[in-house]
């Protein structure tokens, strides 16, 4: 919300970050379903009052929007997609209060998975699973709608088809060429849905849970290559590449994914005595490290659309 205030530029917003919520739903035969979110929200609104009157009569508490996630959650009878539920409780701030223009509210979901017990998916069990799955709604009050999803966490390694050539080589450089190597990431990804309004959002219900899961899929396949022999990797520039485009040549209403693929490196362990070689590498023992870390990121779009 940008203003001028007193002479000045004043640009402010106010919100609630984290509020955490797990949300049960039973069905009939017995079989429970359950999410668990933390939820962030920000609010453009119209209260520069406050700041520069201390006059408080347009501010949304936070306290009201923390609430607000725990009697939405409640009003939602049936599982939905992190994304389903972000534009929902934008679209209730942005219609239910004059002063507020913009809503962001971003959701990070636990990775609760149903477990399997000899066999048999459980009723009622769960576990904890690795990558998380990430919803961003930012609702107007005209109903424009950008819906961003993402994947955080999801740590990738192959033991070959790795290799990094034809880089620069000046006095500093000390790295060989290979076309032998472990490549190991942790793929943080966010793709931007093309729905400008919250009216033109599908409405079958779990599509972008359904989306979420095939994006995945396709990041993953595309990162590994076929199971027996795999895909040549020349740097994780190409690769992540690669991921990218296959990302928006499959999904049509994708318009641009961001991808950020740290280098995670796997040091070759040579060790030597004064009179021995303990240990000579031979693409088998590793010093496995998180920092420093390559850092690659790109953003790929189509023509005319943002991220
Ligand atoms: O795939 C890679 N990309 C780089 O930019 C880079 N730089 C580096 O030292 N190793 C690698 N590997």
């Amino acid at each position: 919300m940008a203003n001028q205030v007193e002479g000045f530029d004043f640009e402010q917003r106010h919100g609630k970050e984290r509020v955490r919520v797990a949300r049960v739903w039973k069905n009939k035969d017995g079989r429970h379903f359950i999410v668990e979110w933390s939820v962030s929200i920000s609010l453009l609104s119209d209260c520069v009052a406050s700041y520069v009157r201390d006059d408080n009569s347009d501010i949304v508490a936070t306290d009201t929007m923390k609430n607000t996630v725990y009697a939405k959650a409640k009003e939602c009878s049936e599982l939905l997609s992190v994304e389903d539920f972000s534009v929902e409780l934008a679209k209730h701030f942005t219609s239910f209060y004059k002063q507020v223009t913009t809503a962001i509210v971003k959701i990070v979901e636990k990775p609760w998975e149903r477990v399997s017990v000899d066999g048999q998916p459980h009723e009622h069990g769960f576990k904890l699973g690795s990558e998380k799955h990430t919803a961003e709604a930012i609702v107007k009050k005209s109903g424009a709608l950008q819906l961003t999803s993402g994947i955080e966490g999801l740590s990738l390694l192959k033991t070959t088809q790795s290799g990094f050539e034809g880089f620069i080589r000046d006095k500093y450089t000390v790295l060989p060429e290979t076309r032998e190597r472990m490549v190991a990431t942790e793929v943080t990804a966010l793709w931007r849905y093309s729905y400008e309004s919250v009216h033109s959002i599908p409405q079958k219900p779990l599509y972008f849970s359904e989306k979420y899961l095939n994006v995945k899929k396709v990041l993953v396949d595309t990162f590994f290559g076929p199971p027996k022999v795999g895909v040549y990797s020349p740097s994780v520039q190409s690769t992540l590449y690669q991921m990218a485009k296959a990302t928006l040549g499959r999904f049509p209403d994708i318009s641009s994914i961001q991808l950020k693929m740290p280098n995670l490196h796997f040091l070759p362990v040579n060790l030597s005595s004064k009179d021995n070689q303990i240990v000579k590498f031979a693409d088998d023992v590793y010093l496995p490290t998180d920092e420093p870390h390559g850092s690659i990121q790109a953003t790929l779009s189509r023509f005319w659309s943002k991220m």
